[in-house]
């Protein structure tokens, strides 16, 4: 008995161990590994955010594109953008950026904006987009702001030539500085069109916002050959160089830059100024639509957007102009104002004509009303073009200007009527006005 209970006491008095080790001993042992690898992952995680602190200071100091990089999550923009992982474009309120391109006519290349850290350039300049310029860049290639290097002013402030020291030349718009209004439309137009890229429109190339000097500007790729109203409306002797030919060609650029904005974008943009001045034109005639400084992102279920008036005399829509109502068929109806422009040679409101002419649409509906559609073209025309193609373009414009909204055709339609040679002349097309005969 007292063998067995002498035996019995051994056991519950024995250490329990883990293969031969004291449980105890293990348990500290594990506990200080534990806390070693922590301490290792705190470390690391600490190293990377500083070292990432330091590259985005570099790259902005040296004022290139950052890259898009997955950091992005922690840094914030000032607005709304597409998603680069999201190619159907689900809007996010921080966080960048880029483009995809969903249009087969959008060039390459715009896989490379990115973000600035709030830190690098100020809070308020932090606009988390494209390439920043500082002043002195600026002042450097616009040799001060001199009279010399200014293109011209528009409504939001007045454009110079840049020519910076890598060769590359620039227009600079140099915004109103009255801070509020200015500034918020810098941001609409930063928005806008900073993350747009198409062969006939007018790309940024970066910003610059200057906090203390109260300056904003926007760099844009330099158009070398004026712009479409200078053109149709400046002194070019009694024969244009514009011919039928290269009017349409500038007609049809337009119409795809426009396109893009409303059929290839997610969101789509409205333009809303759609003008002469504002189609910009290289050496070929290519056009390119400029100032996108009254464009709006509208959201994918928005089929409109209410704001206040703010496109050109003479080419704003009537629905648009009388209740604000804005939506992509604005757009169009100030397409069909261009291109009667383009036509005729003829501005879209002219005091200086007779009564009746003054207004170019209700002048150019009552001369095709009258079967005198051949007397609209420009007699700055040298070569009158086929009839065929008059009267393509003249139903166009008539389309264009319906006053039903609705009945309007989209941008990408419109480029094809203006490309199809059969067009108005289809064998079904024929047939339906034989058959309503
Ligand atoms: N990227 C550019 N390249 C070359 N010239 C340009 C560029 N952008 C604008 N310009 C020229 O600068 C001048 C002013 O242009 P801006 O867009 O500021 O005004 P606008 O279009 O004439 O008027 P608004 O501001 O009412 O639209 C115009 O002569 C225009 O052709």
């Amino acid at each position: 008995m007292s063998d067995s209970g002498g035996g019995s006491h051994k056991s519950s008095t024995t250490k329990p161990s883990v293969f031969g080790l004291n449980l105890y001993l293990v348990i500290a042992i594990c506990s200080v590994f534990i806390l070693l690898i922590s301490l290792l992952i705190f470390l690391f995680v600490c190293l990377n955010r500083v070292s990432r602190a330091r590259r985005m200071r570099v790259k902005h100091s040296s004022g290139s594109i950052p890259l898009v990089s997955k950091e992005i999550s922690e840094i914030k923009t000032v607005g709304k953008f597409i998603n680069s992982d999201d190619s159907k474009g689900k809007i996010g309120n921080e966080v960048v950026v880029v483009v995809s391109a969903t249009s087969k006519e959008a060039t390459s290349g715009f896989d490379t904006l990115s973000v600035a850290s709030s830190g690098d350039v100020g809070t308020s300049e932090a606009m988390g987009w494209g390439k920043w310029y500082s002043l002195k860049d600026l002042e450097i290639a616009t040799r001060g702001f001199s009279d010399d290097n200014m293109i011209g002013e528009g409504g939001y402030g007045v454009v110079y030539r840049a020519d910076f020291s890598d060769g590359s030349v620039a227009a600079v718009k140099n915004l109103l500085n009255n801070k509020g209004q200015a500034e918020k439309e810098f941001k609409v137009e930063v928005e806008a069109i900073g993350k747009v890229r198409h062969k006939n429109l007018v790309g940024l190339m970066g910003y610059c916002a200057d906090s203390a000097q109260s300056q904003r500007m926007l760099v844009y790729e330099y158009i070398d050959n004026g712009n479409l109203e200078q053109w149709l409306h400046g002194d070019v002797g009694p024969v244009s160089p514009l011919t039928w030919d290269i009017r349409m060609k500038i007609a049809i650029g337009t119409a795809k830059g426009l396109a893009y904005l409303h059929e290839g974008l997610e969101p789509k943009v409205v333009h809303r100024d759609v003008k002469s001045s504002n189609i910009l034109l290289d050496k070929k005639w290519n056009a390119k639509v400029s100032d996108f400084g009254l464009a709006k992102l509208l959201g994918s279920e928005t089929s409109y957007v209410t704001t206040r008036v703010m496109g050109t005399f003479g080419y704003v829509s009537p629905e648009y102009a009388s209740t604000g109502m804005l939506n992509e068929c604005s757009d169009v109806y100030s397409f069909g104002v261009l291109l009667m422009e383009i036509i005729t040679g003829r501005s879209p409101v002219d005091y200086s004509r007779p009564p009746g002419e003054m207004n170019l649409v209700d002048w150019f509906k009552g001369m095709v009303a009258s079967r005198r559609g051949e007397e609209v073209i420009d007699p700055k025309i040298k070569t009158s073009p086929p009839p065929r193609a008059l009267k393509r373009a003249l139903l166009v414009c008539l389309r264009c200007i319906d006053l039903d909204s609705s009945k309007r055709p989209k941008m990408g339609q419109i480029i094809h009527m203006l490309e199809a040679e059969d067009f108005p002349f289809r064998p079904e097309h024929r047939s339906n006005q034989e058959r309503s005969k």
